[in-house]
């Protein structure tokens, strides 16, 4: 792993220690003796490097590793991750480079001089740029891009919905004419029939059902009553996602004041809630797990009189993590038995709901907006679902790009362009999807501390472009409605979040949504970078991927969505502008293009530098790193079956993927439960033998019970088993005390 540390090359005997900026200056004993040694540096540097010189170096990589490995053993991983400051840690590295023969290169003591000395210390870029897969270049195939029409010349008076239902969607919704699902659902949904609805992220699917629900209820005679209870149930996926549609039900409802809307999300208080289904709710919105802790924990609870089923987000509300909760949901309701109208909707519906269909609806009609389907409306008994194509339509006006970075460099490509949209870009609002909870607590801390310092003040004021959110179900509800209120209102800023975020959330404004870690399928893609671009407005969409895992281009052109490649390297340039790094010169265009590429390098090693100083600057820092690669780890095992061919864990290199969470090695002691990369395993030999070994393979049970954790991973809604039943025994407690009360 030696060759994987990051190279501030810095000799122990003489020089000064800047301690505000973490870097030391050189004495002049070694001025000279790095002067001596710049007639080397062309073999250090090697800027670009023949295919088939790469490819030899690719064939030598394993004997290095062992050989440094070998090198390190002196020192314990965890007496190494000890040692705070980078003097201490370049001390080190030097003398195992001086025992180590030929193999092992010798670190330059000076930058070339057309790169400038600037008075700093020589930064060896070679750490973070070599030794990393080759980037190869992405074509996207050619697709035929699927179009939907996002708004109708029709208005919403040809309807013959009340006057004041109308008044209300002019004035306090401030919408006029229909969209295209609005067009096509309302007609169907207020004739009394089923309906199956696939239309784009962001195109007005929740008015396409609030409407005719609103208008259902204030004709309904007698006239709806608190006491009646539930007669409309909205299930949504995410406890945000039923926040907002119970905001809109409210801002529906409001010339029709009798009938009452409600949320349950979880978080709040179960007693809290309960009081209030007591007093009576007729539009219930809900999570399908909190649903169902009231159903069964709930003795007031009462489906006699629901009239309305909506599955918002349907096909994910039936993943695997849901369907145990909507069966029971299915069964309170269906217990009734009274004629109820049922509508799934989704962007991503395919035939995988034919399940839930054939379950709860009755002839259901099916409607796919797409160019084309614009006009027409099919009815298809049963297996209208299956009907649906694989095919999913993404808003016009998204740019969608792919950029393929290897492990190592994605924590200061991200930095790069967070800095490139924030600081040199008016009005950014970035959503940024990262695979687990911990890996996002960990990179807002990250950057906080790293990028909204000034490195060049003592000041800690953070800077003003930056302002970071994080959202994902780890967090206390309070908190997470709060951010969700935050992040919405806001102009600019960035929010980090697990996939809690990533469907039908309707947040103003975003201009960029940036897949960090690649999604579970094509479809959780699709929703991503559905939260900008939303109803017709523009948008751009960045997905990051290792060379390894570029064939997910393929699968998403599978489903006909096309990417543009950016380039890394133009991502990283923007750290020439960045003030930071100001004390390196003046940059302008009568330098050669190689030095340039150096001095890019260069800073990001620099950024990459600050990002593990912080990192190992304590106990707690480090440990926190270590969880956050963990839990990464742990969500890479959880990719479905179909995709394992592009993200398995051992295609992961340990140590790069480590680098990505500011730590100079990969920790040791993992968890024996993630399969690694034979080339990461500290004997060599032993990893040859396990790769051998064909994968484990895994029982039903445990394949649910990863899909379930991966759930836990992002927050959206399952929960490991202790924490269920630690609820459930608070929840009975509770229940007791209002019993008595
Ligand atoms: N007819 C309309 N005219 C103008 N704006 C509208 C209209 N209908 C809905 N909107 C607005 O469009 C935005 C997106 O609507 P909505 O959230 O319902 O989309 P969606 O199709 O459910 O998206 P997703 O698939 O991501 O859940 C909302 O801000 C909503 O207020």
């Amino acid at each position: 792993m030696a060759e994987d540390m990051p190279m501030l090359n810095i000799s122990s005997d003489a020089g000064t220690f800047d301690r505000k900026t973490n870097r030391r200056h050189p004495s002049s004993a070694e001025k000279w003796k790095r002067k001596k040694l710049e007639s080397k540096r062309k073999a250090v540097f090697e800027p670009q490097e023949s295919s088939a010189s790469k490819q030899r170096k690719i064939n030598q990589t394993g004997q290095q590793h062992t050989h440094k490995q070998k090198l390190q053993t002196p020192k314990s991983p965890s007496q190494r991750s000890n040692n705070r400051d980078t003097e201490e840690n370049g001390d080190q590295r030097e003398i195992f480079a001086a025992k180590s023969p030929s193999k092992v290169k010798t670190f330059p003591k000076k930058a070339p001089k057309e790169h400038g000395d600037y008075g700093r210390p020589f930064i060896k870029t070679s750490s973070l740029f070599r030794n990393n897969p080759e980037i190869p270049d992405v074509l996207s195939p050619a697709v035929n891009l699927v179009k939907e029409k996002v708004f109708t010349s029709n208005t919403f008076e040809e309807l013959s919905l009340h006057p004041h239902l109308v008044a209300t969607l002019h004035k306090v919704l401030n919408v006029t004419s229909m969209t295209s699902v609005q067009k096509q659902t309302i007609p169907v949904l207020m004739s009394g029939k089923d309906a199956v609805v696939r239309s784009q992220t962001g195109s007005g699917k929740t008015l396409a059902y609030g409407i005719p629900v609103v208008q259902f209820l204030q004709a309904m005679q007698p006239k709806v009553k608190r006491s009646d209870g539930p007669l409309a149930i909205v299930i949504v996926p995410t406890r945000e996602l039923a926040l907002q549609s119970f905001q809109m039900f409210q801002k529906l409802l409001k010339p029709f004041t009798w009938i009452v809307p409600g949320v349950l999300m979880g978080g709040e208080k179960r007693k809290a809630e309960k009081a209030r289904l007591r007093k009576g709710i007729n539009v219930l919105i809900s999570t399908p797990g909190r649903l169902v802790d009231h159903i069964k924990n709930t003795l007031s609870m009462a489906f006699s009189a629901v009239r309305w089923l909506i599955l918002d987000e349907a096909d994910r509300i039936l993943d695997l993590g849901f369907e145990k909760d909507l069966t029971v949901i299915l069964n309170a309701l269906n217990a009734p038995g009274l004629a109820r109208q049922n509508v799934l909707l989704s962007a991503t519906l395919t035939e995988g709901l034919s399940r839930l269909a054939s379950i709860s609806m009755k002839e259901p009609v099916s409607i796919h907006v797409s160019e084309g389907s614009g006009e027409t409306v099919e009815v298809c008994p049963q297996a209208a679902p299956q009907a649906l194509s694989d095919s999913y339509a993404v808003p016009e006006r998204l740019q969608q790009h792919v950029v393929v970075v290897p492990s190592k460099l994605h924590l200061v490509c991200l930095a790069a362009f967070i800095l490139t949209k924030c600081k040199f870009e008016q009005r950014q609002k970035l959503i940024v999807f990262i695979s687990s909870c911990e890996a996002v607590e960990f990179l807002l801390t990250l950057f906080t501390a790293v990028l909204c310092e000034n490195p060049n003040t003592t000041s800690t004021k953070s800077t003003s472009y930056l302002n970071f959110y994080r959202l994902h179900g780890n967090m206390r509800q309070e908190e997470r409605t709060e951010v969700f209120q935050e992040f919405s209102q806001c102009k600019t800023g960035i929010l980090l979040c697990t996939d809690v975020a990533a469907r039908g959330l309707d947040l103003p404004q975003v201009t960029w949504i940036i897949q960090y870690n690649p999604p579970v399928s094509a479809a959780e893609y699709v929703h991503r970078v559905g939260r900008t671009a939303r109803i017709g407005a523009q948008g751009s969409s960045l997905l990051f991927l290792t060379p390894s895992e570029t064939a997910f281009v393929d699968v998403l052109a599978n489903h006909n969505i096309s990417l543009s490649e950016m380039k890394m390297v133009d991502i990283l340039a923007t750290l020439m502008k960045v003030e930071r790094f100001k004390d390196r010169g003046k940059w302008d265009n009568k330098r050669s293009a190689a030095a340039f590429e150096q001095e890019v390098r260069e800073r990001a090693t620099v950024l990459q530098t600050d990002f593990e100083n912080y990192v190992h600057a304590n106990k707690e820092s480090l440990q926190t790193a270590k969880s956050a690669l963990q839990s990464f780890l742990r969500a890479y095992t959880t990719y479905p079956s179909s995709l394992k061919h592009i993200f398995h864990i051992r295609n992961l290199h340990l140590g790069h993927a480590a680098k990505s969470f500011g730590l100079r090695d990969a920790p040791q002691g993992l968890g024996s439960s993630i399969t690694t990369n034979p080339a990461n395993s500290k004997d060599s030999k032993k990893g040859k033998d396990k790769a051998k070994r064909p994968p484990k393979k895994l029982t039903a049970k445990q394949r649910v019970s990863n899909l379930m954790r991966s759930e836990y991973f992002s927050g959206i809604e399952g929960e490991s088993k202790s924490k269920k039943k630690r609820k459930k025994k608070k929840g009975q407690a509770e229940e007791e005390e209002s019993t008595a009360a």
